[in-house]
């Protein structure tokens, strides 16, 4: 069963914590698994993880536990990422070619089939066997694929305009690595992702820590 429900979106971010959690205890021989185990292990409450694994159907007792291969089985379908979800990558520069060497995207279901710049060189090569066109060639081969996620790792200036054209070309979603929120219609799933971000809570706990 992929994930058809609509969860809360802190429970969805909590489920990979799960499965990591559950993997590293199966390499260590644990067959078993308990919510009060995962709580502890994650530091939330027992009652958050036991809500959060109601959602998904996996049988199992709260202090018995849960078989530990069925529940990663079930939480990596849940979660998409046995699947395959083809994507396009947008901007083949420093941090899209670095995207493009990562094969750990696939293991969390992401297939980057293609990648798009605007310069000339590169169309026609490859970063880790995927092929790199320019974007003048994109439309035709969203059609033939019909691709419907798209990574966008362009410069902040450009971020907006190749958002608009990605929609106007019937994407549906856009993983945003851009440090700029880009304005997308409802229908439009978006999640930006900006390592900078993380850096500002850093440093601001940080000071807070200092302050106390
Ligand atoms: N999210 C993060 O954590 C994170 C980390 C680093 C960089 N970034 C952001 O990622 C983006 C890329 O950074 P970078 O360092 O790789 O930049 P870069 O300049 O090395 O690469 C950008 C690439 O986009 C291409 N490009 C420009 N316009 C385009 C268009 N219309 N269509 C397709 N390709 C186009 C350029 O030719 C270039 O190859 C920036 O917005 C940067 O701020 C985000």
């Amino acid at each position: 069963m992929e994930n058809s429900v609509h969860l809360p979106e802190p429970a969805i971010r909590r489920l990979p914590w799960y499965l990591s959690y559950a993997k590293l205890a199966l390499e260590k021989g644990e067959t078993t698994i308990s919510s009060t185990q995962i709580a502890f292990a994650i530091g939330v409450d027992s009652s958050v993880v036991a809500k959060d694994l109601s959602y998904i159907d996996v049988a199992g007792k709260t202090r018995v536990g849960y078989n530990t291969f069925t529940l990663i089985e079930v939480l990596e379908t849940f979660l998409g990422f046995t699947k395959s979800h083809p994507a396009f990558l947008f901007g083949v520069g420093r941090l899209g070619g670095a995207l493009l060497q990562d094969n750990g995207l696939r293991q969390f279901g992401l297939e980057i089939i293609a990648a798009f710049d605007v310069k000339y060189e590169l169309a026609g090569t490859n970063i880790n066997h995927i092929p790199i066109h320019h974007f003048d060639n994109m439309c035709e081969l969203r059609r033939k694929t019909g691709v419907d996620i798209a990574v966008l790792t362009v410069p902040i200036n450009r971020a907006q305009e190749v958002a608009d054209f990605l929609i106007e070309v019937n994407f549906k979603a856009i993983w945003n690595f851009t440090p700029i929120r880009i304005k997308v219609p409802d229908h439009i799933v978006v999640q930006n992702t900006s390592i900078y971000a993380h850096l500002a809570v850093m440093y601001n706990r940080l000071e807070q820590l200092k302050n106390e």
